[in-house]
Protein backbone atom coordinates (compact mmCIF):
# COMPACT_ATOMS: atom_id res chain seq x y z
CA UNK A 1 0.00 0.00 0.00
CA UNK A 2 1.16 3.30 -0.94
CA UNK A 3 1.88 5.84 1.92
CA UNK A 4 -1.24 7.94 0.32
CA UNK A 5 -3.87 4.96 0.44
CA UNK A 6 -2.56 4.15 3.98
CA UNK A 7 -3.46 7.79 4.86
CA UNK A 8 -6.86 7.07 2.92
CA UNK A 9 -7.50 3.84 4.76
CA UNK A 10 -6.73 5.23 8.12
CA UNK A 11 -8.92 8.31 8.14
CA UNK A 12 -11.77 5.42 7.25
CA UNK A 13 -11.82 3.54 10.02
CA UNK A 14 -12.14 4.36 13.94
CA UNK A 15 -12.17 2.76 17.04
CA UNK A 16 -15.69 2.09 18.91
CA UNK A 17 -16.09 0.00 22.14
CA UNK A 18 -13.05 -2.45 20.79
CA UNK A 19 -14.70 -2.49 17.94
CA UNK A 20 -13.17 -0.83 14.51
CA UNK A 21 -16.45 1.18 12.09
CA UNK A 22 -14.45 2.20 8.93
CA UNK A 23 -16.43 3.91 5.63
CA UNK A 24 -14.20 1.54 3.91
CA UNK A 25 -15.49 -0.93 1.42
CA UNK A 26 -13.75 -4.31 -0.92
CA UNK A 27 -10.56 -4.50 -1.52
CA UNK A 28 -9.65 -1.16 0.57
CA UNK A 29 -10.40 -3.03 4.08
CA UNK A 30 -8.25 -5.74 2.68
CA UNK A 31 -5.86 -3.63 1.86
CA UNK A 32 -5.55 -1.95 5.51
CA UNK A 33 -3.55 -3.91 7.45
CA UNK A 34 -4.47 -2.52 10.66
CA UNK A 35 -8.24 -3.55 9.66
CA UNK A 36 -7.67 -6.55 7.31
CA UNK A 37 -8.49 -10.17 8.55
CA UNK A 38 -8.56 -12.02 5.29
CA UNK A 39 -10.45 -15.30 6.32
CA UNK A 40 -10.82 -14.63 9.23
CA UNK A 41 -13.96 -12.31 8.36
CA UNK A 42 -17.16 -13.54 9.56
CA UNK A 43 -20.29 -13.71 7.26
CA UNK A 44 -21.58 -11.30 8.30
CA UNK A 45 -18.81 -8.74 8.38
CA UNK A 46 -17.67 -10.03 4.66
CA UNK A 47 -21.27 -8.74 3.78
CA UNK A 48 -21.70 -5.84 5.50
CA UNK A 49 -18.37 -4.61 3.85
CA UNK A 50 -18.66 -6.00 0.18
CA UNK A 51 -16.38 -8.87 1.01
CA UNK A 52 -18.35 -11.58 -0.19
CA UNK A 53 -16.74 -12.18 -3.85
CA UNK A 54 -12.94 -11.26 -2.52
CA UNK A 55 -12.49 -14.36 -0.28
CA UNK A 56 -12.78 -18.09 -0.26
CA UNK A 57 -15.76 -19.20 0.99
CA UNK A 58 -14.34 -20.82 4.39
CA UNK A 59 -13.90 -18.99 7.52
CA UNK A 60 -11.03 -19.20 10.12
CA UNK A 61 -9.70 -18.37 13.16
CA UNK A 62 -6.81 -16.19 14.43
CA UNK A 63 -5.66 -19.86 15.53
CA UNK A 64 -5.69 -21.41 12.04
CA UNK A 65 -4.40 -18.35 10.02
CA UNK A 66 -0.99 -18.69 12.63
CA UNK A 67 -0.83 -22.42 11.90
CA UNK A 68 -0.96 -21.47 8.15
CA UNK A 69 1.75 -18.53 8.61
CA UNK A 70 3.72 -20.60 10.57
CA UNK A 71 4.47 -23.17 8.63
CA UNK A 72 4.70 -20.95 5.38
CA UNK A 73 7.47 -18.92 7.77
CA UNK A 74 8.69 -22.18 8.01
CA UNK A 75 9.13 -22.86 4.57
CA UNK A 76 11.25 -19.37 3.70
CA UNK A 77 14.94 -20.99 3.29
CA UNK A 78 16.98 -18.24 4.36
CA UNK A 79 16.73 -15.98 7.45
CA UNK A 80 16.55 -12.92 5.15
CA UNK A 81 13.35 -14.78 3.39
CA UNK A 82 11.96 -15.55 6.75
CA UNK A 83 12.43 -11.47 7.15
CA UNK A 84 11.15 -10.53 4.20
CA UNK A 85 8.50 -13.07 4.76
CA UNK A 86 7.38 -11.03 7.65
CA UNK A 87 7.17 -7.96 6.82
CA UNK A 88 4.79 -9.01 4.07
CA UNK A 89 2.50 -10.23 6.46
CA UNK A 90 2.69 -7.34 8.58
CA UNK A 91 1.82 -5.56 5.35
CA UNK A 92 -1.45 -7.50 4.89
CA UNK A 93 -2.42 -8.11 8.26
CA UNK A 94 -0.97 -6.68 11.59
CA UNK A 95 -3.20 -8.48 14.13
CA UNK A 96 -1.74 -11.73 12.40
CA UNK A 97 1.64 -10.92 12.23
CA UNK A 98 1.68 -9.68 16.19
CA UNK A 99 -0.21 -12.69 17.18
CA UNK A 100 2.77 -15.22 15.51
CA UNK A 101 5.61 -12.88 16.81
CA UNK A 102 4.03 -13.56 19.99
CA UNK A 103 3.41 -16.77 20.11
CA UNK A 104 7.15 -17.18 18.90
CA UNK A 105 8.67 -14.45 20.36
CA UNK A 106 12.48 -16.10 21.36
CA UNK A 107 12.57 -17.76 17.46
CA UNK A 108 11.24 -14.79 15.96
CA UNK A 109 13.07 -11.75 17.30
CA UNK A 110 16.07 -12.66 15.53
CA UNK A 111 14.57 -12.54 12.07
CA UNK A 112 12.18 -9.40 12.58
CA UNK A 113 15.31 -7.89 14.87
CA UNK A 114 18.96 -7.95 15.67
CA UNK A 115 20.36 -9.91 14.16
CA UNK A 116 18.83 -10.40 10.77
CA UNK A 117 17.33 -7.13 10.51
CA UNK A 118 21.14 -5.85 9.81
CA UNK A 119 20.71 -8.14 6.63
CA UNK A 120 17.49 -7.03 5.58
CA UNK A 121 18.54 -3.10 6.05
CA UNK A 122 21.85 -3.65 3.71
CA UNK A 123 19.80 -5.03 0.76
CA UNK A 124 16.55 -2.61 1.65
CA UNK A 125 16.63 -1.17 -1.80
CA UNK A 126 16.69 -4.49 -3.19
CA UNK A 127 13.82 -6.15 -1.41
CA UNK A 128 11.90 -3.02 -1.49
CA UNK A 129 7.93 -4.01 -1.75
CA UNK A 130 6.46 -1.67 -0.22
CA UNK A 131 6.44 1.64 2.05
CA UNK A 132 6.22 1.53 5.48
CA UNK A 133 6.64 4.77 7.82
CA UNK A 134 7.27 8.06 6.76
CA UNK A 135 10.67 9.69 4.57
CA UNK A 136 11.68 12.71 5.99
CA UNK A 137 14.56 14.69 2.69
CA UNK A 138 16.82 16.93 3.96
CA UNK A 139 16.61 18.22 0.36
CA UNK A 140 12.60 19.62 1.17
CA UNK A 141 13.01 20.49 5.12
CA UNK A 142 9.76 22.65 4.15
CA UNK A 143 7.96 19.94 3.89
CA UNK A 144 8.44 17.83 6.85
CA UNK A 145 5.74 18.98 8.42
CA UNK A 146 3.12 18.27 5.75
CA UNK A 147 4.79 14.74 4.99
CA UNK A 148 4.24 13.75 8.89
CA UNK A 149 0.62 15.11 8.10
CA UNK A 150 0.35 13.05 5.25
CA UNK A 151 -0.04 9.85 7.97
CA UNK A 152 -3.74 11.59 8.11
CA UNK A 153 -2.86 10.84 11.97
CA UNK A 154 -4.35 13.51 14.41
CA UNK A 155 -2.65 15.33 17.41
CA UNK A 156 -4.18 12.56 20.05
CA UNK A 157 -3.45 9.87 17.68
CA UNK A 158 0.24 8.79 18.15
CA UNK A 159 2.24 7.92 21.36
CA UNK A 160 5.65 6.95 19.60
CA UNK A 161 8.03 7.83 17.01
CA UNK A 162 11.41 5.75 16.50
CA UNK A 163 13.19 7.76 14.04
CA UNK A 164 17.10 7.30 12.46
CA UNK A 165 19.22 9.04 10.53
CA UNK A 166 21.29 5.63 9.67
CA UNK A 167 24.66 6.63 10.40
CA UNK A 168 25.52 4.28 12.63
CA UNK A 169 23.16 1.19 12.28
CA UNK A 170 23.77 -1.57 14.25
CA UNK A 171 27.69 -2.14 13.68
CA UNK A 172 27.24 -1.98 10.37
CA UNK A 173 27.92 1.62 9.60
CA UNK A 174 26.02 3.51 7.13
CA UNK A 175 23.23 2.15 5.21
CA UNK A 176 21.20 5.54 4.09
CA UNK A 177 17.46 4.66 3.38
CA UNK A 178 17.39 1.22 4.54
CA UNK A 179 17.80 2.58 8.31
CA UNK A 180 13.68 3.01 7.82
CA UNK A 181 13.70 -0.66 8.43
CA UNK A 182 15.77 -0.10 12.00
CA UNK A 183 13.04 1.94 13.10
CA UNK A 184 10.32 -0.23 11.46
CA UNK A 185 11.85 -3.28 13.40
CA UNK A 186 12.29 -1.34 16.64
CA UNK A 187 8.33 -0.43 16.95
CA UNK A 188 7.69 -3.92 16.25
CA UNK A 189 9.55 -5.08 19.22
CA UNK A 190 7.79 -2.40 21.08
CA UNK A 191 4.50 -3.62 20.00
CA UNK A 192 5.63 -7.32 20.23
CA UNK A 193 7.22 -6.62 23.70
CA UNK A 194 4.90 -4.58 25.75
CA UNK A 195 2.53 -4.17 23.57
CA UNK A 196 2.39 -0.65 22.44
CA UNK A 197 -0.57 -0.25 19.79
CA UNK A 198 0.99 -0.66 16.18
CA UNK A 199 -1.84 1.80 14.87
CA UNK A 200 -0.42 4.58 16.98
CA UNK A 201 3.09 4.74 16.21
CA UNK A 202 5.34 6.51 13.40
CA UNK A 203 8.82 4.84 12.14
CA UNK A 204 10.48 7.64 10.52
CA UNK A 205 13.46 7.71 8.08
CA UNK A 206 15.32 11.09 8.51
CA UNK A 207 17.11 10.75 4.68
CA UNK A 208 20.20 13.43 5.46
CA UNK A 209 22.28 11.39 2.07
CA UNK A 210 24.72 8.74 2.62
CA UNK A 211 28.44 8.66 2.83
CA UNK A 212 28.42 4.81 1.71
CA UNK A 213 29.33 4.33 -2.12
CA UNK A 214 28.36 1.04 -2.80
CA UNK A 215 24.82 2.94 -2.19
CA UNK A 216 25.28 6.44 -4.11
CA UNK A 217 26.40 3.89 -6.84
CA UNK A 218 23.61 1.23 -6.78
CA UNK A 219 21.47 1.72 -9.61
CA UNK A 220 18.18 0.54 -7.50
CA UNK A 221 19.16 2.99 -4.31
CA UNK A 222 15.67 4.58 -3.05
CA UNK A 223 17.12 7.14 -0.57
CA UNK A 224 18.73 11.02 -1.56
CA UNK A 225 21.62 9.84 -4.23
CA UNK A 226 24.11 12.68 -2.19
CA UNK A 227 26.87 12.87 0.68
CA UNK A 228 25.67 13.05 4.13
CA UNK A 229 24.64 16.79 4.40
CA UNK A 230 26.46 17.88 7.57
CA UNK A 231 26.40 20.77 9.73
CA UNK A 232 23.80 23.24 9.97
CA UNK A 233 21.55 22.15 7.30
CA UNK A 234 21.84 19.07 9.11
CA UNK A 235 20.55 20.89 12.92
CA UNK A 236 17.71 22.42 10.94
CA UNK A 237 16.78 19.05 9.50
CA UNK A 238 16.36 17.88 12.99
CA UNK A 239 14.53 21.08 14.22
CA UNK A 240 12.22 21.23 12.02
CA UNK A 241 11.33 17.04 12.63
CA UNK A 242 11.28 17.83 16.33
CA UNK A 243 9.40 20.83 16.02
CA UNK A 244 7.09 19.40 13.10
CA UNK A 245 6.45 15.96 15.53
CA UNK A 246 5.76 17.86 18.62
CA UNK A 247 3.38 20.56 17.17
CA UNK A 248 1.48 17.32 15.17
CA UNK A 249 1.61 14.66 17.59
CA UNK A 250 2.07 16.33 21.37
CA UNK A 251 1.60 13.53 23.15
CA UNK A 252 4.39 11.33 21.30
CA UNK A 253 7.55 9.92 22.52
CA UNK A 254 10.26 10.75 20.45
CA UNK A 255 12.94 7.71 20.34
CA UNK A 256 16.28 8.38 18.33
CA UNK A 257 18.28 5.23 16.93
CA UNK A 258 21.27 4.56 15.14
CA UNK A 259 23.17 7.92 14.67
CA UNK A 260 26.51 8.80 14.53
CA UNK A 261 28.37 9.14 17.96
CA UNK A 262 28.67 13.02 16.37
CA UNK A 263 25.08 13.30 16.12
CA UNK A 264 23.21 11.56 19.11
CA UNK A 265 24.22 12.74 21.99
CA UNK A 266 24.34 16.49 20.64
CA UNK A 267 20.90 16.21 19.76
CA UNK A 268 19.49 14.32 22.77
CA UNK A 269 21.40 17.28 24.90
CA UNK A 270 19.48 19.53 22.91
CA UNK A 271 15.94 17.89 23.24
CA UNK A 272 15.84 16.02 26.09
CA UNK A 273 14.52 18.97 28.24
CA UNK A 274 12.63 20.12 25.89
CA UNK A 275 10.16 17.54 25.01
CA UNK A 276 9.55 13.54 25.72
CA UNK A 277 13.00 11.79 24.11
CA UNK A 278 15.57 9.70 24.49
CA UNK A 279 18.52 7.89 22.49
CA UNK A 280 18.31 4.17 23.01
CA UNK A 281 22.03 3.23 21.93
CA UNK A 282 23.28 6.09 24.72
CA UNK A 283 20.20 5.24 27.52
CA UNK A 284 18.48 1.93 26.79
CA UNK A 285 21.52 0.48 26.29
CA UNK A 286 23.24 2.25 29.50
CA UNK A 287 20.71 0.65 31.19
CA UNK A 288 19.78 -2.86 29.96
CA UNK A 289 23.92 -3.13 30.29
CA UNK A 290 23.52 -1.96 33.84
CA UNK A 291 20.54 -4.48 35.17
CA UNK A 292 23.07 -7.31 33.29
CA UNK A 293 26.18 -6.02 35.28
CA UNK A 294 23.52 -5.58 38.80
CA UNK A 295 22.73 -9.27 38.22
CA UNK A 296 26.47 -9.92 37.91
CA UNK A 297 27.86 -7.88 40.86
CA UNK A 298 25.02 -10.05 42.75
CA UNK A 299 25.98 -13.36 40.93
CA UNK A 300 30.01 -12.37 42.10
CA UNK A 301 29.16 -11.10 46.14
CA UNK A 302 30.78 -8.28 45.00
CA UNK A 303 29.43 -4.42 45.14
CA UNK A 304 28.86 -1.86 42.54
CA UNK A 305 31.13 0.75 43.70
CA UNK A 306 33.92 -1.47 43.88
CA UNK A 307 34.02 -2.69 40.13
CA UNK A 308 36.68 -0.99 37.89
CA UNK A 309 35.60 -1.28 34.87
CA UNK A 310 37.43 -1.35 30.92
CA UNK A 311 35.09 0.15 28.15
CA UNK A 312 36.30 -1.19 24.64
CA UNK A 313 34.57 1.31 22.40
CA UNK A 314 34.32 4.78 23.81
CA UNK A 315 31.30 5.31 21.08
CA UNK A 316 27.15 6.81 21.71
CA UNK A 317 27.14 3.20 23.41
CA UNK A 318 30.01 2.67 25.18
CA UNK A 319 29.59 5.79 26.63
CA UNK A 320 26.40 5.48 27.74
CA UNK A 321 26.93 2.42 29.13
CA UNK A 322 30.22 4.62 31.48
CA UNK A 323 27.96 7.00 32.86
CA UNK A 324 25.03 4.66 33.50
CA UNK A 325 27.87 2.45 35.42
CA UNK A 326 29.77 5.10 36.92
CA UNK A 327 26.24 6.83 38.53
CA UNK A 328 25.06 3.04 39.74
CA UNK A 329 28.32 3.00 41.74
CA UNK A 330 27.78 6.79 43.17
CA UNK A 331 24.16 5.54 44.14
CA UNK A 332 26.17 2.69 46.09
CA UNK A 333 28.14 5.05 48.03
CA UNK A 334 31.27 6.42 45.43
CA UNK A 335 32.00 9.55 44.98
CA UNK A 336 31.07 10.71 41.52
CA UNK A 337 35.47 11.47 40.91
CA UNK A 338 36.31 8.00 42.85
CA UNK A 339 33.65 6.57 40.53
CA UNK A 340 34.64 7.68 37.15
CA UNK A 341 38.49 6.88 38.00
CA UNK A 342 37.02 3.19 38.07
CA UNK A 343 36.23 3.51 34.52
CA UNK A 344 38.82 2.95 31.69
CA UNK A 345 38.03 3.72 28.08
CA UNK A 346 39.89 2.99 24.87
CA UNK A 347 39.06 3.85 21.51
CA UNK A 348 40.77 3.52 17.88
CA UNK A 349 43.68 5.43 19.18
CA UNK A 350 44.24 3.19 22.84
CA UNK A 351 43.68 3.97 26.24
CA UNK A 352 41.57 7.43 26.20
CA UNK A 353 44.13 10.36 28.11
CA UNK A 354 44.21 13.81 28.91
CA UNK A 355 46.61 14.68 26.75
CA UNK A 356 44.78 13.15 23.10
CA UNK A 357 43.67 16.30 20.57
CA UNK A 358 40.89 14.77 19.59
CA UNK A 359 38.60 13.57 22.23
CA UNK A 360 34.98 14.03 21.52
CA UNK A 361 33.57 15.91 24.60
CA UNK A 362 31.50 12.94 25.93
CA UNK A 363 34.91 10.70 26.23
CA UNK A 364 37.16 13.56 27.97
CA UNK A 365 35.47 12.66 31.71
CA UNK A 366 36.83 9.49 31.23
CA UNK A 367 40.45 10.25 29.52
CA UNK A 368 43.43 9.22 32.21
CA UNK A 369 46.00 11.55 33.25
CA UNK A 370 48.89 10.95 30.78
CA UNK A 371 51.20 10.74 34.04
CA UNK A 372 49.56 8.29 35.04
CA UNK A 373 50.24 5.73 32.70
CA UNK A 374 53.84 6.90 31.45
CA UNK A 375 55.58 3.68 32.04
CA UNK A 376 52.69 1.73 30.36
CA UNK A 377 53.34 -0.27 27.03
CA UNK A 378 52.47 1.27 23.78
CA UNK A 379 52.40 0.15 20.42
CA UNK A 380 51.02 2.99 19.06
CA UNK A 381 48.40 3.55 21.84
CA UNK A 382 48.15 1.96 24.87
CA UNK A 383 46.08 -1.32 23.69
CA UNK A 384 43.81 -3.76 25.57
CA UNK A 385 46.30 -6.14 26.56
CA UNK A 386 48.14 -3.78 28.67
CA UNK A 387 45.37 -2.15 29.59
CA UNK A 388 43.86 -5.02 31.32
CA UNK A 389 47.06 -6.28 32.85
CA UNK A 390 47.56 -3.00 34.61
CA UNK A 391 43.82 -2.75 35.71
CA UNK A 392 42.79 -6.11 36.67
CA UNK A 393 39.67 -5.41 35.46
CA UNK A 394 36.22 -7.00 36.92
CA UNK A 395 33.96 -6.34 33.69
CA UNK A 396 35.01 -5.68 30.09
CA UNK A 397 32.80 -3.99 28.07
CA UNK A 398 32.94 -4.33 23.98
CA UNK A 399 30.82 -1.61 22.26
CA UNK A 400 33.64 -1.10 19.50
CA UNK A 401 32.31 -3.20 16.67
CA UNK A 402 35.69 -5.14 16.27
CA UNK A 403 34.98 -8.86 15.90
CA UNK A 404 37.80 -10.84 17.63
CA UNK A 405 38.75 -7.78 19.90
CA UNK A 406 38.57 -10.03 23.20
CA UNK A 407 41.25 -12.53 22.62
CA UNK A 408 41.84 -15.47 24.26
CA UNK A 409 44.84 -13.63 25.86
CA UNK A 410 43.24 -10.99 27.19
CA UNK A 411 40.57 -13.00 28.63
CA UNK A 412 42.66 -15.34 30.09
CA UNK A 413 44.71 -12.40 31.77
CA UNK A 414 41.84 -10.94 32.99
CA UNK A 415 40.43 -14.10 34.22
CA UNK A 416 43.44 -14.80 35.85
CA UNK A 417 43.08 -11.98 38.61
CA UNK A 418 39.04 -11.61 39.35
CA UNK A 419 37.30 -14.82 41.04
CA UNK A 420 33.91 -13.77 38.27
CA UNK A 421 35.44 -11.92 35.48
CA UNK A 422 32.23 -9.59 34.41
CA UNK A 423 32.44 -9.74 29.75
CA UNK A 424 30.20 -8.14 27.94
CA UNK A 425 30.39 -8.60 23.76
CA UNK A 426 28.05 -5.91 23.05
CA UNK A 427 28.57 -4.99 19.39
CA UNK A 428 25.83 -6.06 16.99
CA UNK A 429 25.52 -8.21 14.43
CA UNK A 430 26.73 -11.35 15.06
CA UNK A 431 29.61 -10.77 12.32
CA UNK A 432 30.96 -7.81 14.69
CA UNK A 433 30.54 -9.33 18.43
CA UNK A 434 34.41 -8.67 20.31
CA UNK A 435 33.89 -13.00 21.33
CA UNK A 436 31.73 -15.39 21.08
CA UNK A 437 30.56 -16.59 24.79
CA UNK A 438 31.60 -20.67 24.42
CA UNK A 439 34.92 -18.88 24.17
CA UNK A 440 34.34 -16.66 27.16
CA UNK A 441 33.07 -19.47 29.24
CA UNK A 442 35.77 -21.90 28.18
CA UNK A 443 38.91 -19.32 28.66
CA UNK A 444 37.34 -18.44 32.35
CA UNK A 445 36.65 -21.60 32.92
CA UNK A 446 33.45 -21.50 33.74
CA UNK A 447 33.73 -18.35 35.47
CA UNK A 448 32.90 -15.75 33.78
CA UNK A 449 29.50 -13.70 33.88
CA UNK A 450 28.74 -13.01 30.19
CA UNK A 451 25.98 -11.73 28.45
CA UNK A 452 25.61 -10.10 24.50
CA UNK A 453 23.77 -8.00 22.15
CA UNK A 454 22.98 -10.73 19.42
CA UNK A 455 20.82 -13.88 20.27
CA UNK A 456 22.73 -16.75 21.38
CA UNK A 457 22.31 -19.98 22.27
CA UNK A 458 23.30 -21.51 26.21
CA UNK A 459 26.71 -22.89 26.25
CA UNK A 460 27.51 -26.24 28.10
CA UNK A 461 31.11 -26.35 29.81
CA UNK A 462 31.91 -29.06 32.12
CA UNK A 463 28.76 -30.19 32.98
CA UNK A 464 27.09 -26.72 33.35
CA UNK A 465 24.74 -25.37 31.05
CA UNK A 466 25.26 -21.45 30.63
CA UNK A 467 22.12 -19.36 29.74
CA UNK A 468 23.62 -16.45 28.19
CA UNK A 469 21.60 -13.14 28.55
CA UNK A 470 20.81 -10.82 25.74
CA UNK A 471 21.91 -7.51 27.25
CA UNK A 472 20.14 -5.68 23.91
CA UNK A 473 18.04 -1.96 24.25
CA UNK A 474 15.02 -4.91 23.21
CA UNK A 475 14.42 -5.51 26.67
CA UNK A 476 14.68 -2.34 27.99
CA UNK A 477 12.94 0.14 25.23
CA UNK A 478 9.34 -1.08 25.15
CA UNK A 479 9.03 -0.92 28.90
CA UNK A 480 10.60 2.47 29.30
CA UNK A 481 8.64 3.45 26.22
CA UNK A 482 5.03 1.62 27.63
CA UNK A 483 5.55 3.84 31.47
CA UNK A 484 6.32 6.63 29.66
CA UNK A 485 3.02 6.40 27.20
CA UNK A 486 0.90 5.40 30.51
CA UNK A 487 2.21 8.09 32.73
CA UNK A 488 1.91 10.38 29.46
CA UNK A 489 5.44 11.78 30.83
CA UNK A 490 6.23 14.93 29.85
CA UNK A 491 10.56 14.06 30.06
CA UNK A 492 12.43 11.10 30.13
CA UNK A 493 14.98 11.50 33.09
CA UNK A 494 18.16 9.30 33.54
CA UNK A 495 15.68 8.44 37.37
CA UNK A 496 13.39 6.54 34.77
CA UNK A 497 16.31 5.06 33.31
CA UNK A 498 17.59 3.70 36.84
CA UNK A 499 14.71 2.36 37.92
CA UNK A 500 14.22 0.50 34.81
CA UNK A 501 17.40 -1.04 35.47
CA UNK A 502 16.83 -2.09 38.62
CA UNK A 503 13.49 -3.43 37.53
CA UNK A 504 14.61 -6.10 35.02
CA UNK A 505 18.00 -6.71 37.69
CA UNK A 506 15.07 -7.68 40.35
CA UNK A 507 13.37 -10.40 37.76
CA UNK A 508 16.81 -12.61 37.66
CA UNK A 509 18.49 -14.74 40.21
CA UNK A 510 22.53 -14.82 38.78
CA UNK A 511 23.13 -16.60 41.73
CA UNK A 512 22.64 -20.31 40.47
CA UNK A 513 25.84 -21.67 38.50
CA UNK A 514 24.62 -21.22 34.70
CA UNK A 515 22.06 -19.24 35.19
CA UNK A 516 21.57 -15.84 32.89
CA UNK A 517 21.90 -12.62 34.46
CA UNK A 518 18.91 -11.40 32.09
CA UNK A 519 15.13 -12.59 31.74
CA UNK A 520 14.61 -14.75 29.06
CA UNK A 521 13.54 -13.26 25.48
CA UNK A 522 10.54 -15.43 25.84
CA UNK A 523 9.47 -13.69 28.79
CA UNK A 524 9.60 -10.09 27.48
CA UNK A 525 5.49 -8.84 27.62
CA UNK A 526 6.35 -10.12 31.12
CA UNK A 527 9.63 -7.92 31.81
CA UNK A 528 8.38 -4.77 29.87
CA UNK A 529 5.27 -4.59 32.18
CA UNK A 530 7.43 -4.69 35.33
CA UNK A 531 9.79 -1.73 33.89
CA UNK A 532 6.56 -0.03 32.70
CA UNK A 533 4.99 0.23 36.16
CA UNK A 534 8.65 1.28 37.26
CA UNK A 535 8.91 3.84 34.71
CA UNK A 536 5.49 5.26 35.66
CA UNK A 537 5.71 5.39 39.20
CA UNK A 538 9.43 7.36 38.98
CA UNK A 539 7.82 9.97 36.22
CA UNK A 540 5.46 10.16 38.96
CA UNK A 541 7.71 11.08 41.81
CA UNK A 542 9.50 13.49 39.71
CA UNK A 543 6.82 15.40 38.86
CA UNK A 544 6.99 14.25 35.32
CA UNK A 545 3.31 12.41 34.62
CA UNK A 546 0.69 14.14 33.03
CA UNK A 547 -1.83 11.29 34.23
CA UNK A 548 -3.11 10.70 38.00
CA UNK A 549 -1.74 7.19 38.27
CA UNK A 550 -3.91 5.59 40.67
CA UNK A 551 -3.14 2.11 39.95
CA UNK A 552 -0.24 1.89 37.60
CA UNK A 553 -0.24 -2.15 37.48
CA UNK A 554 -3.51 -2.31 36.27
CA UNK A 555 -2.78 0.94 34.01
CA UNK A 556 -0.24 -0.84 32.41
CA UNK A 557 -1.74 -3.77 31.82
CA UNK A 558 -5.21 -2.12 30.55
CA UNK A 559 -2.85 0.16 28.42
CA UNK A 560 -1.11 -2.98 26.77
CA UNK A 561 -2.46 -4.16 23.07
CA UNK A 562 -3.18 -7.21 22.60
CA UNK A 563 -2.72 -8.76 19.12
CA UNK A 564 -7.05 -10.16 18.79
CA UNK A 565 -9.03 -9.56 16.08
CA UNK A 566 -11.68 -6.91 16.91
CA UNK A 567 -14.97 -6.30 15.17
CA UNK A 568 -15.00 -4.29 12.26
CA UNK A 569 -18.63 -2.39 11.45
CA UNK A 570 -19.23 -0.79 7.86
CA UNK A 571 -19.56 2.86 8.51
N1 LIG B 1 23.64 -4.61 22.88
C1 LIG B 1 23.02 -3.48 22.64
O1 LIG B 1 21.90 -3.25 23.09
C2 LIG B 1 23.70 -2.45 21.83
C3 LIG B 1 23.20 -1.14 21.84
C4 LIG B 1 23.84 -0.15 21.09
C5 LIG B 1 24.94 -0.50 20.35
N2 LIG B 1 25.38 -1.78 20.33
C6 LIG B 1 26.51 -2.18 19.50
O2 LIG B 1 27.68 -1.52 19.92
C7 LIG B 1 28.49 -1.23 18.80
C8 LIG B 1 28.81 0.25 18.79
O3 LIG B 1 27.63 0.99 18.60
P1 LIG B 1 27.62 2.55 18.81
O4 LIG B 1 26.24 3.01 18.53
O5 LIG B 1 28.24 2.90 20.11
O6 LIG B 1 28.60 3.00 17.64
P2 LIG B 1 29.65 4.18 17.66
O7 LIG B 1 30.17 4.31 16.29
O8 LIG B 1 29.06 5.37 18.32
O9 LIG B 1 30.81 3.64 18.62
C9 LIG B 1 31.76 2.66 18.28
C10 LIG B 1 33.09 3.11 18.85
O10 LIG B 1 34.03 2.06 18.69
C11 LIG B 1 35.22 2.66 18.28
N3 LIG B 1 36.12 1.72 17.62
C12 LIG B 1 36.12 1.34 16.31
N4 LIG B 1 37.17 0.53 16.07
C13 LIG B 1 37.83 0.41 17.25
C14 LIG B 1 39.01 -0.28 17.61
N5 LIG B 1 39.71 -0.99 16.72
N6 LIG B 1 39.41 -0.20 18.90
C15 LIG B 1 38.72 0.52 19.81
N7 LIG B 1 37.61 1.22 19.49
C16 LIG B 1 37.17 1.15 18.23
C17 LIG B 1 34.79 3.79 17.36
O11 LIG B 1 35.80 4.76 17.16
C18 LIG B 1 33.60 4.36 18.13
O12 LIG B 1 33.96 5.35 19.06
C19 LIG B 1 27.69 -1.67 17.57
O13 LIG B 1 28.12 -2.93 17.14
C20 LIG B 1 26.28 -1.76 18.06
O14 LIG B 1 25.53 -2.75 17.40
C21 LIG B 1 24.80 -2.75 21.06
O1 LIG C 1 19.41 -2.86 17.54
C1 LIG C 1 20.02 -3.57 18.35
O2 LIG C 1 20.09 -4.80 18.27
C2 LIG C 1 20.63 -2.96 19.57
C3 LIG C 1 21.24 -1.65 19.37
O3 LIG C 1 20.31 -0.61 19.29
C4 LIG C 1 22.27 -1.58 18.31
O4 LIG C 1 22.36 -0.54 17.63
O5 LIG C 1 23.02 -2.54 18.15
MG1 LIG D 1 20.80 0.83 17.87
Amino acid sequence: MTTATQTAARRKFRSEDGAFVTTARGAEVLDTPLLNKGTAFTREERAALGLEGLLPPAVLSLEDQVRRAYEQYHRQPTDLHKNTFLTMLQDNDEVLFFRMLAEHLGEMMPVVYDPTVGEAIKRYSHEYRRPRGVYLSIDEPERVEAALADTGLGAGDVDLIVASDAEEILGIGDWGAGGIDIAVGKLAVYTAAAGIDPARVIPVALDVGTDNEELLNDPDYLGNRHSRVRGARYDAFIDAYVRAASRLFPHALLHWEDFGPGNGRRILQRYRDQVCTFNDDMQGTGAIVLAAALGAVRGAGTRMREQRVVVFGAGTAGVGIADQLRDAMVRDGAEQAAATRQIWCLDKPGLLTDDMADLRDYQTPYARPAAEVAGWRRDGGIGLPEVVARVRPTMLIGTSTVHGAFTEAVVREMAAHVNRPVIFPLSNPTERIEAMPEQLITWTGGRGLVATGIPVAPVTYEGVTYSIGQANNALLYPGLGLGAVVARANRISDGMFATAAEAVAGLVDAGTPGASLLPQVDNLRAVSATVAVAVAKQAAAEGLARVALTDPVQQVQDAMWQPEYRPVRAG
